[in-house]
């Protein structure tokens, strides 16, 4: 579809897509689209910790790193993403066929969890572990890949559907995106829970992670056949040209060009960009500059998403320890994730329309970077918090498991067979002893049968509590099974409620809007208009070098105690913290939108009678303006720190 110039204004409408309230019609799908694949990427991580811990039996150290290494995954495929669609497919292709191969993974995620194809003995557990491994290895490789190459897409996709005439609506279209997002998140991380919790299999009952999996998989397909159902109504932008390969190719040769003219009878150029002058346009310098400036500035963000991204492994592993009792309701701990997305949903108003608005009637200037710096700062504390919930934890209980475990003795001369709506622990042989077997937490009732006798009894479980039952020889026809089973508590119930995650959830989430909403903005302002999407990616990137951060630290500290291992993230974002406070006391903003119009009108000048002299006199005062973060010129705009 073509651009359509409005004849009165002059400005761009884009694609022909019918208008609903100054809105063109087809961002609903993107939008719609947006939120089913983020219910899809949310919905399958919550769970994601759990199912290699409790269905892959990998202890907390692998089933963490892991789950990071996926993550890091997620946060660099984008930068593929952006140069497939940039310079090969256009958006709208590259989301269509990645969306594909996220889809599959997503199946292959389904299937990898369902224990009965592989549990030949139909005991409950998988005989071939490799199998359900390596198909959740590939289902996850699947995953990042079209997650992330699809993720600097779809948002600036949205955005150009918006002509030019439609500003106010494409910043409301953003926020809706954003709404849409945790929209997703927090749907996805209260069901997926819910139904991992489940008990499903064909030949044996056990937590049901291909659901949990499965019905994320389904959203997937969902997003995937809403957005091409818009098809018709999409504006498609051609592919511009890979900008990423002409940045890189252009700082190349300012270095070589730089290491050819070594000598000292060269004289010296302000900047060492400079040197890309004698073979690129003065322009393309110019923004690249501006895009170093940021993203020199981006070196300790990482950190943060290190300490951010542990919500859904190293928290809910936490969790796990914990008493998830509410009253009313029982919270699963990788429900507890959900805490982040309704503070979200309920901060970012909050802080954008009265918190900002108040700093700024007290006559602070709460600049975007001050922002990230206190948006760090809540990070720690919220790290410190997790630090003092885990000795709590520690100091209250020894074992590390929230599910509840029971064992039957059978006093009895002759085999007893015992059940619950659930679980079958099987026949128990004459003076023998079951396994122990999982329990739900809550109310459980037990079904003995052994020739005519048979009874029931029912006990209350706590989070993580063990028990084991006795049977008792005397055990007759007509007994009350429910006086004459006794129990003994082999492990005490979890004590530490989970309720006390919240301080940590909130100030991590606070952290959040302050850091990542004001980040996202940041970027998108200091960005030349052709390199948004490339500092997009380089923003998207410093989350994936963040989770392997996690991985780096966690291997080479190898703490002993978790609380150990919280406080150092803590310490080492508050060493980070201040390092960045004292970078972005030198930055100097700018507007590139105004630094570029310079530029172009000074080309335009070629055709004028100004004199060369001139023209050189006014480029170099331009580049002196990005150079000098003290420049005279700007200093009315802009602003330090
Ligand atoms: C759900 C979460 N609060 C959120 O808003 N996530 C955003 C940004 C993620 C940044 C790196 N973890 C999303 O796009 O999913």
């Amino acid at each position: 579809m073509a651009d359509h110039e409005d004849p009165k204004t002059g400005k761009k409408n884009k694609g022909t897509s019918k208008e609903v309230c100054g809105y063109p019609l087809s961002i609903f799908f993107i939008v719609v689209n947006e939120f089913c694949e983020r219910f899809s990427y949310y919905g399958m991580r919550a769970v994601l910790v759990l199912y290699f811990k409790y269905f892959l039996r990998w202890d907390d150290d692998l089933a963490t790193s892991i789950y990071h290494t996926f993550v890091a995954l997620c946060y660099l495929t984008p930068i593929l993403g952006a140069i497939v669609a940039d310079s090969w497919l256009g958006k709208f292709k590259t989301i269509i066929y990645l969306s594909i191969v996220y889809a599959i993974g997503q199946v292959a995620m389904a299937v990898s969890a369902i224990h009965d194809i592989t549990d030949t003995d139909r005991d409950g557990t998988p005989n071939n572990m490799t199998f359900h491994v390596v198909l959740s290895m590939v289902g996850l490789f699947l995953i990042a890949l079209g997650t992330g190459g699809i993720k600097p897409c779809v948002a600036a996709f949205g955005g150009d559907q918006f002509g030019d005439h439609q500003e106010r609506q494409r910043r409301t279209f953003f926020s809706v995106f954003y709404l849409c997002i945790n929209g997703g998140s927090l749907l996805s991380t209260i069901i997926t829970p819910i139904l991992r919790a489940q008990n499903c299999g064909i030949y044996s009952k056990q937590k049901c992670y291909s659901l949990a999996f499965g019905v994320p998989a389904a959203l997937m397909v969902v997003a995937l056949v809403v957005f091409i159902v818009g098809s018709g109504m999409y504006y498609k932008a051609k592919p511009e040209g890979n900008i990423m390969g002409d940045v890189c190719k252009c700082i190349g040769f300012a270095i070589s060009n730089r290491y050819k003219h070594r000598s000292k009878q060269y004289p010296s150029r302000e900047h060492w960009m400079d040197w890309a002058e004698d073979k690129y346009d003065k322009l393309l310098i110019a923004q690249i500059k501006m895009v170093l400036k940021v993203l020199f500035l981006y070196i300790p963000l990482p950190m943060f998403w290190t300490l951010f991204d542990q919500k859904g492994s190293r928290w809910t592993l936490q969790a796990t320890t914990m008493d998830g009792n509410f009253g009313a309701i029982v919270i699963q701990p990788d429900q507890m994730q959900t805490v982040n997305p309704i503070l979200i949903l309920t901060l970012v108003p909050i802080m954008d329309s009265v918190i900002y608005p108040l700093i700024k009637k007290c006559g602070l200037n709460f600049t975007p970077l001050k922002r990230m710096t206190v948006g760090m700062f809540l990070a720690a504390l919220a790290f410190v918090c997790a630090a003092v919930v885990q000795i709590e934890i520690d100091v209250s209980r020894k074992h590390l498991t929230y599910f509840n475990l029971t064992q039957f003795v059978n006093g009895m001369n002759k085999p007893v067979n015992v059940s619950t709506s659930e679980v079958v622990f099987g026949q128990i042989e004459k003076f023998h002893y079951s396994n122990y077997s999982q329990i739900r937490n809550g109310r459980a009732t037990f079904f003995l049968q052994s020739g005519q006798l048979s009874c029931a009894f029912s006990r209350d479980f706590g989070f993580g509590s063990s028990y084991t039952f006795f049977i008792p020889s005397t055990l007759s026809l007509g007994s009350n099974c429910q006086e004459s089973i006794t129990g003994a508590e082999d492990i005490k119930p979890n004590s530490v409620h989970m309720a006390l995650q919240v301080p940590q959830y909130f100030f991590i989430t606070a952290g959040e809007v302050m850091f990542s909403v004001t980040g996202l903005e940041f970027s998108y302002s200091q960005a030349p208009s052709n390199m948004k999407a490339v500092l997009q990616a380089g923003w998207l990137l410093t989350v994936a070098i963040g989770n392997f951060i996690v991985l780096i630290v966690a291997e080479v500290a190898k703490l002993p105690k978790q609380w150990t291992e919280y406080v150092l993230f803590a310490s080492l974002l508050l060493c980070v913290c201040i390092i960045f406070s004292i970078m972005a006391y030198f930055y100097t903003y700018i507007d590139p939108t105004e630094i570029e119009a310079k530029f172009r009108r000074n080309v335009g000048d070629d055709d004028d009678d100004k004199n060369d002299k001139q023209r050189k006199l006014e480029m170099e005062m331009m580049k002196r303006d990005l150079d000098r973060s003290d420049d005279e010129h700007y200093k009315g705009k802009q602003t330090k720190m």
